[in-house]
């Protein structure tokens, strides 16, 4: 059995005076676990990958008091395996999506997650940090708040971040030479080569936020490179005219977007503006509530 066989079975075991109590999700090289002592319930992260765990567990050290990110807790090796412990969420978002009625947030509950989303990406990019795995489940909402069920998006899995510049502000190489153009959801430059930088970040937030909204991206992902590479150019292009019909109503945002180089630093909250210029009826800063109906949770 191979190692990452075993990560999936470790429910039960009992790791740093916690008691795995069930697995969370997992994703290509890891498994999460929440974890039990008394009252206090954590996140356990379990991973082959040395390297990737140790920067994560930088990143969330560095995003520590930005509020953003699930708060560390501390880095361990249990056997072969490394491991981060961590706040506990609630679903991500990709889960609330598919949990939903017709696989897409209604426009209110939409424009309030994109704000959010803007939020992470803003305080990470102060940090010179850049995540390079954004995708709608790399998003996560906190516990609910009582009395009013209040939660806030907050940003995970920063297994391929990297700190892109010094205190000087000169870029700095990773050294894992990662291949990002490869990757599926990158965005038009990351494909084409170049490597990928704060823009590219947020024009992964948009493909996620297009997919939250109904798009199904994720069939638009098996489409032929060259028809995929198509689309991506031209919702930079012209969003007004690319974006599905149930999406043309954030066409504000997405010029935008379509606007951002590498050159001019990201303006975050132009982008969070931009949301809400997209339902001005609506309070796009206002808080997320997390409820249940039906027993299926119920996110407005
Ligand atoms: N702190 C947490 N609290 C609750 N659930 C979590 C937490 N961290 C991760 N998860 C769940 O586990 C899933 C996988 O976590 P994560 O994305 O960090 O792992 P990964 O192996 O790096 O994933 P991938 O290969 O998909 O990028 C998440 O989508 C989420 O559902």
């Amino acid at each position: 059995m191979s190692s990452y066989d075993n990560l999936m079975n470790l429910t039960g075991t009992h790791i740093r005076g916690y008691q795995l109590s069930r697995m969370l999700g997992h994703g290509s090289y890891g498994v999460v676990y929440e974890a039990t002592c008394n009252s206090d319930t954590i996140a356990m992260k379990f991973s082959v990958q040395e390297e990737d765990v140790r920067i994560e567990a930088s990143a969330l050290q560095l995003l520590y008091y930005s509020d953003i990110s699930p708060r560390f807790h501390f880095r361990g090796n249990y056997g072969p395996f490394h491991i981060i412990g961590m706040e506990l969420l609630s679903y991500d978002l990709e889960s609330i999506r598919d949990m939903t009625p017709w696989k897409s947030l209604k426009r209110p509950t939409l424009i309030r997650i994109a704000f959010q989303m803007m939020k992470c990406l803003q305080a990470l990019h102060e940090k010179q940090l850049v995540h390079r795995d954004i995708k709608l489940s790399n998003f996560a909402l906190t516990q609910p708040k009582t009395p009013g069920n209040q939660v806030a998006v907050k940003i995970l899995d920063f297994g391929l971040s990297h700190v892109y510049a010094d205190e000087n502000g000169d870029l700095k190489d990773d050294p894992r030479n990662l291949a990002f153009s490869k990757m599926k959801y990158a965005s038009y430059d990351v494909c084409l080569g170049c490597d990928p930088m704060p823009k590219d970040d947020v024009i992964q937030a948009s493909y996620a936020i297009l997919y939250a909204g109904g798009f199904d991206f994720r069939q638009k992902l098996k489409s032929p490179e060259d028809d995929l590479m198509n689309w991506k150019r031209e919702l930079i292009r012209i969003p007004g005219d690319t974006l599905p019909l149930m999406m043309k109503f954030m066409t504000p945002f997405f010029e935008l977007v379509g606007e951002l180089n590498d050159i001019c630093p990201v303006n975050h909250s132009l982008l969070q503006q931009r949301i809400q210029d997209s339902l001005p009826e609506m309070n796009a800063s206002s808080d997320l509530v997390l409820t249940q109906e039906d027993g299926q949770p119920l996110l407005i």
